[in-house]
């Protein structure tokens, strides 16, 4: 279990829809893994946003077997996350339930045809920005996901603030700009979280990007938890 205040991770998310780790991962972790970007070894994929007008930069998803550390981190985040989304299904009034290990949410998406892996690494340079989006990839959906910053703001790069937009139903839209420092995860709704409301909680929607960076170059590690179709 990754040690952290857990507690205050579930409120940050209910009252605004994100929460921050600070130094999840140490900078020679994040170097290692930036590094690991010119590795195509290592992945699956590789996109160029530019391609599908998903913004600019590219990204690469892992293969499977994935790197120790990241399989671990990703079943480490996967327990207390699943906690949360399992509160977030009681108050949206919804029957289904999270397992408690990812081993056995992967089996469920395995056995529904999700197979491939979904952590992925992106790479942006000078100009480059990524589109509002949700990483959707198939009927199973875990609620929540992570990002954690590689490259050191206003060092290695410049602009490329993370954002989540979120649609309320009849209501004017609400932004957060997440401060990240490197290593800091941002843990953030794929695309939809419950929000208390005087009837009982709603749904809102939910959307993340990343601002154009300015300077520079910025990577990032993205872990999704549902594997892709
Ligand atoms: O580069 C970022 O900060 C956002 C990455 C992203 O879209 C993701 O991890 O799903
Ligand atoms: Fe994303």
């Amino acid at each position: 279990m990754i040690a952290h205040d857990w507690e205050r991770v579930r409120e940050e998310l209910d009252g605004f829809g994100c929460a921050v780790i600070p130094g999840l991962l140490s900078p020679a972790e994040c170097d290692g893994y930036a590094q690991s970007y010119a590795r195509p070894e290592l992945f699956r994929s590789r996109v160029v946003m530019e391609r599908f007008q998903f913004g600019r930069g590219e990204y690469q998803y892992f293969a499977y077997p994935l790197p120790p550390g990241l399989a671990a981190l990703r079943g480490a985040l996967y327990e207390p996350l699943a906690r949360i989304a399992n509160g977030w299904q009681r108050a949206l009034g919804e029957t289904g339930r999270f397992p408690p290990t990812h081993a056995e949410y992967l089996a469920r998406c395995h056995a529904a045809g999700q197979t491939r892996p979904t952590p992925l690494l992106l790479q942006y340079g000078a100009g480059d920005y990524n589109c509002l989006h949700q990483d959707l990839y198939g009927e199973l959906v875990f609620p929540l996901q992570v990002a954690v910053l590689l490259s050191r703001p206003g060092a290695d790069f410049t602009g490329g603030e993370f954002v989540l937009t979120e649609q309320r139903p009849r209501m004017q839209s609400r932004v957060e700009v997440v401060p990240l420092a490197q290593g800091d995860a941002v843990i953030f709704p794929v695309s939809q979280r419950p929000v208390g409301g005087t009837r009982g909680p709603y749904r809102v929607n939910m959307r993340h990007g990343v601002s154009r960076v300015r300077s520079g170059t910025r990577h990032t590690l993205g872990i999704i938890f549902h594997d892709a179709a």
